[in-house]
């Protein structure tokens, strides 16, 4: 079950913020999104999640049009998990992860919300409501929220802004769990050594395009990030990528 962009082009405004962007992704692997700010990489989230439709092109999984699947069936397919995602309501934590069940009929499958609750590590947060959560504790909510769902396909951007180190590595354990298991997982990241600790496949973006695409190991070099970010990574013994240290 492929999700596959063909010549999608998104004008925002007088804007082109992706342009021509054709990029295919598999399940079963986690794909990292990396570039600058401003390069499309929320846009191009979006647009796989058929939150907005493109301007020109087509988002197809395996082979069936997004902008064609019924609603329900998109919700059961494809779960997102939004930057710095707000909630509206202040519902307690447990409710808030419920919803994740919305596209279902079994609404209330404990299971599944047990299991999302155990992966998130917000079992002591359930009966808390979500306006009074840490920013990190509410990042933690969400993803579960997303879990709960058990989606076909994870699109996640940027979820480790608010997390605390071990946080961060739990979150990276689920995803690649997620991928495990048989899920697409899509993640723009910002931490270039987490990106290569996670990624099995990479897209690197910039000013709206596919600047390269494949292979983790072989997009997600010292020298591509470099080039990319336009900054010179110090790499530590045993570390793949390491830490931008200077602008280029
Ligand atoms: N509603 C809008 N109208 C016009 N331009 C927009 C709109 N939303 C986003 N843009 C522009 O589209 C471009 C891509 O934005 P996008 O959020 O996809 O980038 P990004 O790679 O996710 O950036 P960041 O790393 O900063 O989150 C940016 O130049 C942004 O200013």
């Amino acid at each position: 079950m492929a999700l596959s962009l063909d010549t999608v082009t998104l004008d925002l405004g007088r804007r082109r913020v992706l342009d021509a962007v054709s990029v295919g992704l598999q399940p079963g692997r986690v794909t990292v999104i990396l570039g600058p700010n401003g390069a499309g990489k929320t846009s191009l989230l979006r647009i796989a999640a058929a939150l907005v439709p493109p301007s020109a092109g087509s988002v197809a999984i395996d082979g069936s049009d997004l902008s064609a699947m019924p609603r329900d069936v998109r919700a059961r397919t494809i779960g997102y998990l939004p930057q710095a995602g707000d909630v509206a309501w202040n519902m307690v934590a447990r409710d808030v992860i419920a919803l994740g069940r919305l596209p279902y009929r079994d609404a209330r499958d404990d299971s599944a919300i047990a299991a999302a609750f155990a992966a998130t590590d917000t079992e002591p947060l359930a009966h808390r409501r979500i306006g009074e959560l840490s920013g990190g504790e509410r990042a933690r909510v969400l993803l579960a929220r997303v879990l709960a769902g058990k989606p076909r396909w994870l699109l996640a951007d940027e979820p480790l802004a608010s997390l605390d180190p071990a946080h961060q590595l739990d979150l990276l354990d689920r995803l690649r769990e997620q991928a495990a298991a048989g899920t697409g997982v899509i993640v723009v990241l910002h931490d270039l050594a987490q990106a290569a600790r996670v990624a099995d496949d990479a897209i690197l973006m910039a000013e709206g395009r596919v600047v390269a695409a494949g292979a983790a190991a072989d997009v997600v070099t010292p020298d591509s990030l470099g080039a990319l970010f336009g900054v010179r990574l110090a790499t530590l013994p045993g570390q793949a990528i390491g830490i931008p240290v200077e602008r280029l």
